[in-house]
């Protein structure tokens, strides 16, 4: 007989965890289904594995760049990729163990193997029946690789935490957040780095002052940009080293390729024809404002519906989801305006709202006032590698309400989010400049903006 459950959550990423354990605060007997590793693609593949590479190429770039005009009499001998490997994977492995602590605290089955739908209140595991009251769809997405020949030679984000070795000539194709993040840490630990996108920036989408700042920081620090480049194949040679030929015909000799060209839901495996769940052409589970799927009691949250896709939207849109089925919350629902991100690019960026050229097209030029600010980094300043900060606010209406903030340089990673609550609150430029400054910081620049 199949066992009862009133909640199950088929994945164990950031949006199903977080439901779950949510729903089982509440009093709910749940079950957690999850074919890999738990924590999902951000513990396992994505944020966490990518900050921890992220702060060894920061510690190179400090020892290279800044430390000798810091008086410190160091040089980059050598560096140990398995070492980096070693240590973000113990990390993980501490990660999973709290996973398992309070999953077990909370009394959650965790289920392991891959679910598939049988009916909207029934899953099939290895060939086990398991039924809910409610069931949410957290199973995430998986990276792209194009339909070209020799692709399969390349590696995609998955495969590049799972290098044991440091390539020395690398290619990242791809122009999203993704794509520079790991062109960047390449590049600063010391491989030659190649990042290949089709059109002329990388970040098209983001304010011009960042996607601008970050393609001038690239041409004299690295990587090498290469625009207007879309690979046509991939050839292995004799030396295992790979030749990629683009669509002009340029060709670059690398020893490993990643495609960083984007994700998609995986949803097409589920049998979710079977729960009555409807999804869009392109696989996207499509859902209403409070997560309802087309099936009543099958909800879906994270990636696979194609939103915003980053681990806090998830984790909040499962928790708001467990608030509104079982503790009475009937109107919980997430919120997917003004949604700060940052891109841990070299220097980070920190952006949240409109883009100037999204401002101006809402709301009209003459509704729109922009303030900037550029200056060299503090923390550079006093060293022979300045690095540009620069920031923009971008404000509408006679009482100037903030609607994007943006920024480029040292400490972005850390600074938005503080911006971030005040803007979500409604702040206007007024009440930014009301604030007394940190001095001496970046951060103090959006409060002194003229
Ligand atoms: C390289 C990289 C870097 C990133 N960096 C950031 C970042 O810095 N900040 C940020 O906010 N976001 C980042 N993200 C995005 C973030 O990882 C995702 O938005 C987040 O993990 C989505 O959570 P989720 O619950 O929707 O899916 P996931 O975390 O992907 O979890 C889905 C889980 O479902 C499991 N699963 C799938 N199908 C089934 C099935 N049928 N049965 C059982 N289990 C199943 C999968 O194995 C997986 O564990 C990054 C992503 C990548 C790839």
């Amino acid at each position: 007989m199949a066992q009862h459950f009133d909640y199950i959550a088929i994945g164990g990423g950031s949006g199903g965890i977080a439901s779950a354990n949510r729903a089982a605060m509440h009093g709910k007997n749940v079950a957690l289904i999850e074919a890999k590793d738990l924590g999902g693609t951000c513990v396992n593949v994505g944020c966490v594995p990518k900050k921890v590479m992220w702060y060894g190429a920061q510690v190179a770039d400090a020892i290279k760049l800044y430390a000798q005009d810091y008086g410190f009499d160091v040089d980059l001998k050598n560096h140990s990729w398995s070492k980096l490997v070693e240590s973000r994977q113990a990390y993980i492995g501490r990660i999973h163990q709290s996973y398992d602590r309070v999953l077990g605290n909370n009394k959650i089955t965790v289920i392991k193997g891959f679910a598939r739908f049988k009916d909207a209140h029934t899953v099939i595991v290895d060939g086990e029946e398991y039924t809910a009251d409610h069931i949410t769809i957290a199973t995430g997405g998986e990276p792209v690789i194009p339909q070209i020949p020799g692709a399969e030679h390349g590696i995609d984000s998955d495969g590049f935490f799972a290098l044991t070795e440091q390539p020395k000539r690398v290619a990242v194709v791809g122009a999203g957040y993704i794509a520079v993040e790991l062109a960047g840490v390449m590049n600063a630990l010391g491989s030659e780095t190649h990042l290949l996108v089709r059109k002329h920036a990388p970040l098209r989408n983001f304010d011009p002052i960042l996607t601008d700042t970050l393609v001038e920081a690239m041409a004299t620090e690295g990587p090498t940009l290469h625009t207007q480049s879309t690979p046509k194949s991939v050839e292995k040679q004799a030396d295992g080293s790979l030749l990629l030929t683009l669509e002009n015909d340029k060709q670059l000799e690398i020893d490993c390729l990643i495609w960083a060209i984007g994700r998609r839901p995986l949803t097409s495996n589920l049998n979710l024809e079977a729960a009555g769940v409807e999804t869009d052409e392109r696989g996207y589970i499509k859902v209403d404002e409070y997560q309802n799927t087309s099936a009543k009691g099958v909800y879906a949250v994270g990636d696979n519906i194609g939103y915003v896709e980053l681990t806090p939207v998830a984790v909040k849109a499962g928790r708001q989801l467990s608030e509104r089925l079982f503790n009475g919350q009937t109107n919980a629902k997430m919120d997917y305006n003004l949604i700060p991100t940052v891109v841990f690019s070299h220097p980070p960026i920190g952006t949240l709202g409109l883009s100037e050229p999204e401002a101006r097209a809402e709301y009209g030029d003459e509704q729109v006032k922009v303030y900037t600010s550029s200056f060299t980094s503090m923390y550079t300043a006093a060293t022979q590698h300045r690095q540009a900060c620069k920031m923009k606010l971008v404000c509408v209406g006679d009482n100037e309400k903030v609607v994007g903030v943006h920024g480029i340089g040292f400490g972005m990673d850390e600074i938005l989010q503080g911006f971030a609550v005040a803007v979500k609150m409604g702040a206007t430029k007024e009440d930014f400049d009301a604030c007394v400054a940190i001095h001496p910081t970046g951060a103090e620049e959006f409060v002194t903006m003229r």
